[in-house]
């Protein structure tokens, strides 16, 4: 409800707009001089303050600058008993909404405060939102920020969220980061891990039971939906959730009502779902083992992650630094620099197990590198190097019997080593092509130096595409 002010100190014109403003379900309130409207601004934020100019206590206009920045920041309609074109100069300067000379009718008032409350509104409505704390996702490659759109989005919406990726590429993180900046916030962030409950539990565990529902319920039991009343539900690994909990669960999403195991009443949760998985449900609700219709209410926002070997150079080098930065800190260790063959292990490598891995194997070559300033790639997992060494020899192709003849366009045949990301499971191949492009742009940079007209020539590429490959892959040239 708008809130309005009106500091005059003619009390029959108090009480006609008292009776307008009610008319128009607005609240109101009358200051019959200058330091009592003020006073009342102090305390109470309004929305719209019309403004006597001749007030016993001062003139309207000098007060204009303190009552627009007052609380709540009020638009001023100013009203004068005179048509004093200077005086109605001096109040537009200040930022008044309009200036009404005595006698007005009621339409015009009506007329200027509804506009001045849509204008209001209208500015409000496009106020830049507040900037998103993301203190604790690192990373600044296209692919991530991509992803930050999609989660501010999210996070100022209450939306169903779905978060897909690989393991370990941070759907748990920003599934908390979502919640952490949302109007929830202060409601409880609840992990349900679909993988690790046995289906005999998670019926309990989602809905609670009621004392003796089943052996071994000695007492009533308050369940995880209930828990996230208020705040965000988080399904983790989704897709291993058993068909039958699926069914329960579709009821759930669709009245935000549950019932207890062994209780007769049902509950109701406020809750905000967010799912991840790192499987495919469509292909799974193909195949019958996902319900369709589950799938339909799971999202509205949909986030895929990258894997970390999409995220760019300057993601794993960021990354891995605040990582160690951490380490080091947790265990009272000055901070430990990464040697160049380090890094280039860390590059080089894959990382099926994402970010996740990458934390681990930090971890690892801390411990090794004891008192050591530095990191080197020796104080690294054997296997790592072992896997980088081999690939970079060409020999991991051989070893695996992974070498493909391929017919070209243009005819003619190239033999060559399926690159690792092919061995396993496909990558769709639009993810594949865009690595394949920033590979070819790595090596393009190594071969020509970093000379943007050797570059240029070699590839074939135009200037404003050549540089728009290396921003859309976060690559930078060295300065001359
Ligand atoms: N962008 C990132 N910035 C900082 N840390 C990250 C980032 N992405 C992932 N991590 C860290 O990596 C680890 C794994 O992340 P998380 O558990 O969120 O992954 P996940 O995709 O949910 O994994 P899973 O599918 O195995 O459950 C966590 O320690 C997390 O903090």
């Amino acid at each position: 409800m708008a809130r309005i002010l009106v500091i005059d100190d003619d009390v029959d014109f108090c009480d006609t707009m008292a009776s307008l403003i009610g008319r128009m379900d607005y609240g109101f309130h009358a200051a019959y001089t200058l330091r009592e409207g003020l006073a009342f601004l102090a305390e109470n934020p309004a929305d719209v303050v019309f403004l006597d100019v001749h007030l016993p206590d001062g003139n309207g206009l000098d007060a204009i600058p303190r009552i627009r920045t007052s609380s709540g920041g009020p638009e001023v309609i100013i009203l004068t008993g005179l048509g004093d074109p200077d005086g109605a100069e001096l109040a537009i300067a200040a930022g008044v909404w309009d200036y009404l000379v005595k006698p007005f009718s009621v339409k015009q008032t009506r007329l200027s405060l509804d506009r001045a409350l849509r204008y209001r509104s209208e500015k409000q409505q496009a106020r830049e939102p507040e900037p998103l704390n993301l203190s604790s996702v690192v990373g600044e490659g296209p692919a991530m920020k991509e992803c930050y759109g999609l989660l501010a989005q999210a996070a100022r919406s209450d939306s169903r969220v779905l978060i897909t990726g690989e393991t370990g590429t941070g759907k748990e993180l920003f599934a908390r980061t979502i919640h952490e900046n949302s109007n929830r916030a202060k409601g409880e962030f609840v992990v349900v891990d679909c993988a690790s409950i046995t289906e005999t539990l998670l019926e309990s565990t989602l809905f609670g039971h009621k004392k003796g529902a089943f052996t071994g319920a000695e007492s009533d039991r308050i369940g995880l939906v209930k828990l996230a009343d208020g705040g965000t539900l988080f399904l983790d690994e989704v897709g291993d959730m058993p068909l039958s909990i699926q069914k329960s669960f579709l009821r759930v999403l669709q009245e935000k009502r549950f019932r207890p195991v062994g209780e007769t009443r049902e509950l109701a949760s406020d809750f905000r779902l967010i799912a991840a998985t790192n499987r495919n449900l469509q292909e799974m609700a193909e195949r019958g083992t996902f319900r369709q219709d589950l799938l339909f209410r799971l999202w509205t926002i949909s986030l895929k992650l990258p894997p970390l070997r999409h995220r760019g150079v300057e993601d794993i080098r960021s990354l891995s630094r605040q990582h160690i930065r951490k380490l080091c800190k947790g265990s009272g260790m000055p901070m430990k620099e990464m040697a160049p063959d380090f890094v280039e292990v860390l590059l080089a490598y894959p990382w099926p197990g994402n970010v996740r891995e990458l934390f681990n194997v930090l971890e690892v070559a801390c411990i090794v590198s004891g008192e050591n300033k530095t990191i080197y790639a020796m104080d690294l997992p054997r296997e790592i190097r072992i896997q980088v060494m081999r690939a970079a020899l060409g020999e991991g192709a051989e070893a695996e019997n992974v070498a493909l003849d391929v017919s070209v366009p243009g005819g003619g045949a190239l033999s060559c080593d399926i690159p690792h990301s092919l061995r396993g499971n496909l990558p769709p191949l639009k993810d594949f092509k865009a690595e394949m492009e920033a590979l070819y742009l790595d090596i393009l940079i190594r071969k020509t130096d970093g000379s943007p007209q050797e570059m240029m020539a070699a590839s074939g590429l135009s200037k404003s595409h050549f540089y728009a490959l290396l921003k859309k892959y976060g690559r930078t040239l060295k300065p001359l």
